[in-house]
């Protein structure tokens, strides 16, 4: 294992309190991605439900040990609904997640991710070309896939994690993960991932069970990272593609350990 001082709680000790509580997580994420998220925390042992309407999303809000939401694909509807929770979380002291999914897509899209960051969230996570953008900076990005590398994105994420008192985590080859004052990298994954799509929703998802159950929103998010990077790593051993890495990615999650966790994690400090 290889972790910096930064962090107090090893990966292996979030994924133990995370499984021990199987936190009810609030996902508002996207068409797309609403099976393959649910089944992924279900498999890395948390409990998801997929609940956007604004009827109720606000009083499930209150119930749910963290919230998270994506704005993979949206309407009136739904963005009504994503307030209302997020207003409920904060209310309730509730740790929520956003996932800005091609914010610079659309003046309608980022009209909504202006929105939802002014209703504070505790973690931002994203690709490096989401990242980028929410910090002013321009991209070859048009979609929900990134165009730039993480490295790109490491001052970008440091500025957005000090303007929004968030922890901000960018995804990609190498995770950069920062609150403003602690940083980290996290090594691992394949390149497989990125061909498999919903996987970074799956993760901000993820990272909202973490979240429920680790106090310290960068530690949690760290650790969701690791345990997500070291499971993709063994699911590509025995991939023979983004399909089968798919099935096998959800077993490695399952049959993750915390002790294996500990051994494999490769977390430096930045
Ligand atoms: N080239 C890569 N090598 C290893 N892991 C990767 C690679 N690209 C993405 N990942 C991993 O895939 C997961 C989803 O990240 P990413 O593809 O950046 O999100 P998104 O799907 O939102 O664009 C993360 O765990 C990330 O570390
Ligand atoms: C393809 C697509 N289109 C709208 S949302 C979505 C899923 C994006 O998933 P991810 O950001 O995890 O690749
Ligand atoms: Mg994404």
């Amino acid at each position: 294992m290889t972790i910096p001082s930064e962090l107090h709680t090893t990966p292996g000790a979030a994924l133990t309190a995370m499984r021990a509580a199987r936190p009810l997580v609030h996902c508002i994420t996207n068409y797309v991605a609403m099976n393959v998220a649910a089944n992924t925390l279900l498999a890395a042992g948390a409990s998801p439900a997929m609940i956007h309407t604004p009827e109720e999303a606000g009083d499930f809000a209150r119930i749910a040990a963290a919230l998270t939401v994506n704005i993979g694909t949206l309407s009136p509807h739904w963005v009504e609904g994503m307030k209302r929770a997020a207003e409920s979380a904060n209310e309730a002291a509730t740790p929520w997640v956003f996932d800005p999914v091609a914010h610079f897509a659309t003046a309608y899209r980022a009209g909504v991710t202006a929105e939802l960051l002014a209703l504070a969230p505790a973690v931002i996570r994203g690709n490096a070309s989401e990242i980028i953008g929410l910090s002013g900076g321009g991209s070859a990005a048009r979609g929900p896939d990134a165009a730039d590398p993480v490295d790109a994105a490491e001052a970008a994420a440091r500025a957005l994690a000090a303007g929004q008192k968030a922890v901000v985590a960018v995804t990609g080859e190498t995770d950069f993960v920062t609150d403003g004052f602690r940083a980290v990298r996290i090594h691992g994954g394949s390149p497989l991932m990125p061909q498999v799509t919903a996987l970074g929703c799956s993760l901000t998802c993820l990272v909202g069970a973490f979240a429920a159950t680790t106090q310290d929103a960068f530690e949690a998010t760290v650790a969701a990272l690791a345990f997500y990077a070291v499971a993709g790593e063994t699911a590509a051993e025995r991939a023979d593609g983004p399909g089968s890495f798919g099935w096998r990615f959800s077993d490695a999650l399952a049959a993750l350990t915390p002790e294996e966790l500990d051994a494999r994690a490769r977390i430096d400090a930045a």
